[in-house]
């Protein structure tokens, strides 16, 4: 009993783990079946949108875009973005001027494939469309080494080869084109250097404005800058370098302008790091080196200035004293004070900065009045903003926060945009729905600059209290007044003063240190009063009108800082933006090194996330991230609500052709697509319906596609498995049935078979049977007649005989017999009549029941086959039985001694067989020979 029970166990254990493992198979397939259905991944290089992958998330986007770089196709949109992957190796091909011209003349380039040119074209087309707003603005992000600078080339040689083509004055646009060009290795010069992460990295962010006359032709440019990264002039991060001109003045200077310049070769150079041995440094300045006074109350003493004086043309004391001695105001009194060995570091580095600044904004201003048109030529233009990605370093300060202030600014720029893409097509779709749940990035907004407390308003209360600045006041502050807002954070753990912003690209945490003196950006006033003294025309130019606020020229509430200058340029960059219609690029680096169409997974969803691709993501999840056309969407599920889905594309399809519209299709579908919906509603809550005012917070029926969220899609597919699986018992059990009917028939036809075979068999055999017995019949009747006859007539031949032949056979035989003892019949010449015992007569004169035959040999053989009147040598001779040896007067006598006979076999033809096997039954001649024995 135990072990019964015990089996039983066994077998539900196993069925169980059987089910299990069949419901985990089903649900592996299933996942992969639904994946399928969405998108199918063998074919995603082919996708050209990234909201296009079903469904849009992260991992789908990313393995798209691997795909794509994979196939060495480096551009795709992603809604109104276009994504550009840096291929880190020229291709030619993709940008030739062939390219160019064919994008451009192209009737709807859209079609083409993705690429920056698209983008170029469209806003060039809309500013030709004179649609509002007619002004555009191409947005080029990422971080730094994606390719902003790369793509911002490629959109303006597009509008310089534009422009040039459909010109007809050529001069006057290859004038301004090349203008434009040519202005790009200028600004890179003196705004780019070699960094870690970019070998050539904008140290600038830079807003070009190409300006388009009535006729849409490019008669001018201008350029405004933004956060010049004007410390590296005089501090380089490790293995970094300063910017590219003082490498390029070194390298390129001639001996004439080496004399003039005090630059000799052999020279090394504080401020120029990594110059090869030939290079020497312009930067005098960075060698001026200071040692401690003798006496305290002494400036320290200075080495290595005079080269710097003569260069920049000042008075070489008034140099050494502004570098060494600040002026302190007491009231009306100024009093002089010297500056300790840091502070004298401090000016010296300052001076340097605040030069190479003035100068290149003096280098982008000639610029600009070499480009610019005069405002009665151009009536629109092309915006072309080409900013720092967003950054999260190790040790984060005020550069990275106006960074990633500005990013945050443009995300919600972006993010308004999008969303109005995507309600745009919501609409299109017939749908009522709006994106009132969606969290935009406002509150972070708020805490950097909102008022009135936020990041920036205390950063520059701070600097204007003028008071030396402490850090660890400043967090407590930041946290009093700022800890209701939940963008901003504390590591408790971190000894060092910091706060963490949440940004829409992950939190960064900024170290408070230095960051106010960094905000106040100083300039000494003796600096600024030495430089407007000098004997070089443009370095006087640039601080002759007094415009840059010293220290000293400034009262405490007129302070600008850093944060509030970048602030209200951004502003008003946006107020640009917002009266443009935006074309937004993003760059992307696929890997960190650099190295040609090597693509780093983790690199890119991190910069995804960082230039808002995956908040687009977000976006969509937020309205409807899974749009599937009818048709898909009831070929996959039509069979839940049992749908003639043939029937009615039959239908839709009569009535496309015949009344031409595709709405009729889409409507047909659409009813059938509600029909599933509100199956699958139903069962979710019973009173639910398709009604607009009811689930439209699941889905939404466009008007040519369904629109789903992920809950629904899962309602979806649970119903689907379960209609599958009814489907498939049902289809079981059919085939089933249909095995069992076949089986049945297959042995009735079988059975069949066999009986009609078997009676044939016996019809045939009986056939047989009853030939062979009527032959048997027949022989036998004859055979006994003959027997008969036989007999008669030997009886009334046997007395002749007597007398006549056994007087002339027996004396012939009888030598013979007397000499051998026996006869060799062939020995005998003459032809010897052999007379046989009549068989009956032989039998019925056996004494007793073995019936044997006293001849031997060839005699019997004769003696048996004359018996049975058989032909044996036909007419050859006769056999006399031994009946006459021993002198038989009359065959009516009987035979002395026994009379035996052997019959191995019978000579009738059907003797032995018998046609049922009874051993019991003999019949023929056996039988007449068992009868008589
Ligand atoms: N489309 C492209 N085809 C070929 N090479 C490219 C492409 N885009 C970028 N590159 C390569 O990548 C390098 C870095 O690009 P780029 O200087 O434009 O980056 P960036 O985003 O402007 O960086 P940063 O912010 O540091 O200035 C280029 O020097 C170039 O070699």
């Amino acid at each position: 009993m135990s072990l019964f029970l015990h089996q039983i166990w066994r077998n539900v254990a196993l069925h169980q783990y059987r089910t299990q493992d069949l419901r985990k198979s089903l649900n592996d397939s299933l996942e992969g079946d639904i994946r399928d259905f969405l998108i199918n991944e063998a074919e995603l290089h082919t996708y050209d949108d990234l909201t296009k992958v079903n469904p849009v998330t992260p991992s789908t986007v990313l393995k798209c875009l691997q795909a794509r770089y994979s196939a060495k196709v480096f551009y795709t949109h992603a809604g109104c973005t276009l994504v550009a992957l840096n291929p880190f190796q020229p291709i030619p091909h993709l940008y030739s001027l062939d390219v160019m011209r064919e994008y451009h003349t192209a009737p709807q380039p859209q079609e083409f494939k993705p690429h920056i040119f698209i983008v170029a074209e469209e806003a060039y087309r809309n500013v030709q469309g004179q649609v509002e707003p007619i002004n555009q603005s191409l947005v080029v992000s990422g971080e730094s080494g994606a390719g902003k600078t790369w793509t911002s080339r490629c959109l303006m040689k597009y509008y310089a080869t534009v422009a040039t083509s459909s010109q007809k004055c050529q001069d006057t646009v290859e004038k301004i084109e090349r203008r434009v060009l040519d202005s790009n290795p200028v600004m890179e010069a003196f705004g780019n250097a070699c960094t870690l992460r970019n070998s050539n990295s904008s140290r600038f962010g830079k807003y070009i404005q190409l300006q388009l006359n009535g006729s849409q032709l490019l008669v001018g440019a201008s350029v405004q800058t933004y956060l010049l990264e004007k410390t590296r002039v005089a501090f380089q991060a490790p293995t970094e370098r300063n910017f590219h001109i003082f490498y390029q003045m070194m390298k390129g200077a001639t001996e004439k302008q080496r004399l003039e310049w005090m630059l000799p070769s052999e020279q090394d150079f504080a401020w120029l790091p990594h110059a090869e041995k030939t290079l020497e440094g312009l930067l005098q300045l960075g060698n001026v080196y200071f040692s401690p006074a003798s006496e305290e109350a002494q400036p320290c003493d200075l080495d290595g200035h005079s080269k710097a004086a003569d260069l920049l043309q000042v008075p070489l004391d008034e140099l050494q004293s502004c570098l060494t001695v600040r002026t302190l105001l007491a009231g009306k009194q100024s009093v002089l004070k010297p500056c300790s060995q840091s502070e004298c570091g401090v000016r010296r580095d300052c001076l340097a900065k605040v030069i190479y600044a003035q100068l290149f904004d003096w280098l982008v201003t000639f610029i600009n009045n070499s480009m610019c048109a005069d405002s009665s030529m151009w009536c629109n233009f092309i915006g072309l903003l080409d900013v720092y990605g967003f950054e999260c370093f190790l040790l984060n300060n005020l550069e990275q926060l106006c960074i990633n202030y500005a990013n945050e600014k443009l995300q919600q720029h972006f993010v308004a945009h999008y969303l109005k893409a995507q309600q745009e097509e919501y609409v299109t779709e017939g749908l009522q729905w709006s994106f009132i749940r969606y969290q935009d990035n406002q509150g972070c907004l708020d805490l950097i600059e909102g008022s009135p407390s936020s990041i920036f308003s205390l950063l520059n209360e701070e600097c204007r209290l003028n008071r030396v600045s402490d850090a660890k006041q400043f967090r407590v502050r930041l946290q009093k007044e700022l800890s209701d807002n939940t963008s901003i954070s504390w590591d408790k753990l971190s000894k060092e003063p910091h706060f963490t912003v949440a940004h829409y690209a992950g939190n960064v945490s900024y170290q408070i240190e230095g960051m106010m003196e960094k905000n106040k950006d100083p300039v000494p006033p003796e600096i600024i009063s030495v430089l407007q003294k000098s004997q070089d025309s443009l370095l006087h130019s640039l601080f002759a009108d007094g415009d840059r606020e010293s220290e000293g020229s400034r009262g405490h509430s007129k302070v600008v800082t850093v944060v509030s200058k970048f602030k209200n340029s951004l502003e008003s960059l946006m107020k640009i933006l917002h009266s443009t219609t935006p074309h937004y690029t993003r760059c992307i680096k696929p890997n960190p090194d650099c190295r040609p169409l090597t693509f780093k997974k983790e690199e890119v969803i991190a910069q995804l996330e960082a230039c808002g691709i995956v908040e687009t993501i977000n976006i969509s999840a937020a309205g409807f991230p899974i749009r599937i056309p009818y048709g898909s969407f009831l070929q996959r599920y039509g069979l839940i609500a049992n749908t003639r889905l043939t029937a009615r594309m039959n239908r839709a399809n009569t009535h496309v052709s015949l009344t031409g519209p595709e709405m009729s299709d889409q409507a047909v579908l659409g009813s059938a697509v509600e029909d599933v919906l509100n199956l699958v509603l139903k069962r979710r809550a019973p009173n639910s319906t398709l009604s607009p005012d009811d689930n439209n917070s699941l889905v939404h029926c466009g008007r040519t596609k369904v629109f789903l969220t992920h809950s629904l899609l899962e309602m979806l597919e649970e119903h689907r498995n379960r209609v599958c699986s009814q489907k498939a018992f049902c289809i079981q059990c059919c085939w089933r049935r249909y095995q069992t009917r076949q089986r049945n028939l297959r042995t009735q036809a079988a059975t069949r078979l066999q009986a009609v075979v078997r009676s044939w068999l016996v019809r045939r055999e009986i056939k047989k049977w009853h030939k062979a017995a009527s032959i048997i019949q027949t022989t036998w009747r004859r055979w006994r007649a003959w027997m008969d006859a036989l007999a008669e007539a030997e009886l009334d031949d046997a007395e002749d005989f007597m007398e006549n032949e056994a007087s002339s056979v027996l004396p012939k035989l009888d030598p013979l017999l007397k000499e051998r003892g026996s006869v060799q019949l062939s020995s005998i010449q003459e032809p010897v009549l052999v007379r046989g015992w009549p068989i009956g007569l032989a039998m019925a004169s056996a004494p007793s029941v073995t019936v044997s035959l006293t001849a031997t040999g060839f005699q019997r053989i004769m003696s048996m086959m004359a018996c049975l009147k058989s032909p044996f040598r036909h007419g050859g001779y006769k056999v006399k039985t031994n009946q006459f040896d021993q002198g038989v007067a009359s065959i009516r006598a009987q035979p002395r001694g026994s009379i035996k006979m052997h019959l191995q076999r019978s000579p009738l033809l059907y003797a032995d067989m018998h046609p049922v096997h009874k051993t019991d039954v003999v019949t023929g001649f056996n039988q007449i020979l068992l009868e008589r024995t």
